[in-house]
């Protein structure tokens, strides 16, 4: 059977900085993965690659069996996406906002205000719909990307890092939305900081300077790395660094930081 996901060999670079170097795994349909990776490893990289943003330089990626750079329409319509930096227009409610991911991806107009009112259910925000974006809780805005990532019915989801930012209670709610599509058998990839999370996860894979240096469940990671009790300390033996890295280049902590502010700011 094809994997979900079937990343080959895949490099990319920025002039001569090699960001993600001959890197290969699969994620399988149905499958809970979350990449771990200390700032700068090329997380980023590898998931603009996987949603088309960017070309590899090298190696294949293929999603759902298509190609992500000769068949970039039919990966698009396999995955619902949602990124670090908010896609809201805050300035509209949060029903039109639905309603126009509803036209760009050409869902059949005499179903559309059903399936804005369904999405809105699913989020949790049935109450909310008539509401602008920007009167809402850092939580609900992503209960409602997450929502809305999902009305074209994607085969595969890829978040990056989605409870960043969020407070416990958020962070909660919107893990319990993660779950419920676990068990309706969704494959999903993440990126996440969060340990916790990780281990929840089918299989974790961690890259460390562009290279996937380990691979596996969480509780064979942690069996297979002497003294270790958590993932924690797995990431730390094998990358030497912790998942918050201070002796990140200044760059990597700003672009981090950047990228986490995204949020924050909006
Ligand atoms: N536009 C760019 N131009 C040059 N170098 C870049 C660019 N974007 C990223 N890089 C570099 O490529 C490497 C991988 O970056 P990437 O953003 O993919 O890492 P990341 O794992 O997502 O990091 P973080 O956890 O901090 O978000 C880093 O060393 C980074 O400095």
């Amino acid at each position: 059977m094809v994997a979900a996901i079937a990343v080959q060999s895949v490099r990319y670079n920025y002039g001569d900085h090699v960001a993600v170097d001959d890197l290969s795994l699969n994620v399988e349909n149905g499958e809970f993965f979350a990449i771990l990776g200390p700032n700068g490893a090329g997380k980023t990289t590898l998931l603009n690659m996987l949603m088309t943003v960017t070309r590899p330089r090298g190696g294949q990626i293929t999603v759902m069996g298509h190609d992500v750079v000769t068949q970039t329409e039919a990966v698009r319509r396999a995955l619902g996406v949602v990124f670090q930096d908010p896609a809201l227009d805050d300035r509209l409610t949060a029903a039109e906002n639905l309603e126009i991911h509803a036209v760009l991806y050409a869902l059949p107009k005499a179903g559309r205000r059903e399936a804005v009112r369904s999405a809105l259910e699913w989020a949790q925000l049935e109450q909310a719909g008539s509401k602008p974006v920007r009167s809402f809780s850092g939580g609900m805005k992503r209960r409602l990307e997450l929502a809305r990532a999902l009305m074209h019915k994607p085969s595969v989801l890829l978040l990056d890092e989605p409870t960043i930012g969020l407070d416990p209670q958020g962070r909660r709610h919107l893990w319990g939305r993660i779950g419920s599509l676990r068990a309706q058998g969704m494959t999903v990839l993440m990126t996440t900081h969060n340990l916790s999370e990780a281990e929840a996860c089918d299989r974790v894979g961690i890259i460390d300077r562009g290279k996937l240096v380990a691979i596996g469940a969480p509780a064979e990671l942690i069996a297979a790395t002497p003294e270790a009790s958590s993932l924690e300390d797995v990431f730390i033996a094998i990358t030497g660094k912790q998942l918050f890295d201070d002796s990140a280049s200044g760059r990597d902590r700003l672009l981090s930081f950047a990228k986490q502010g995204g949020e924050f700011t909006q």
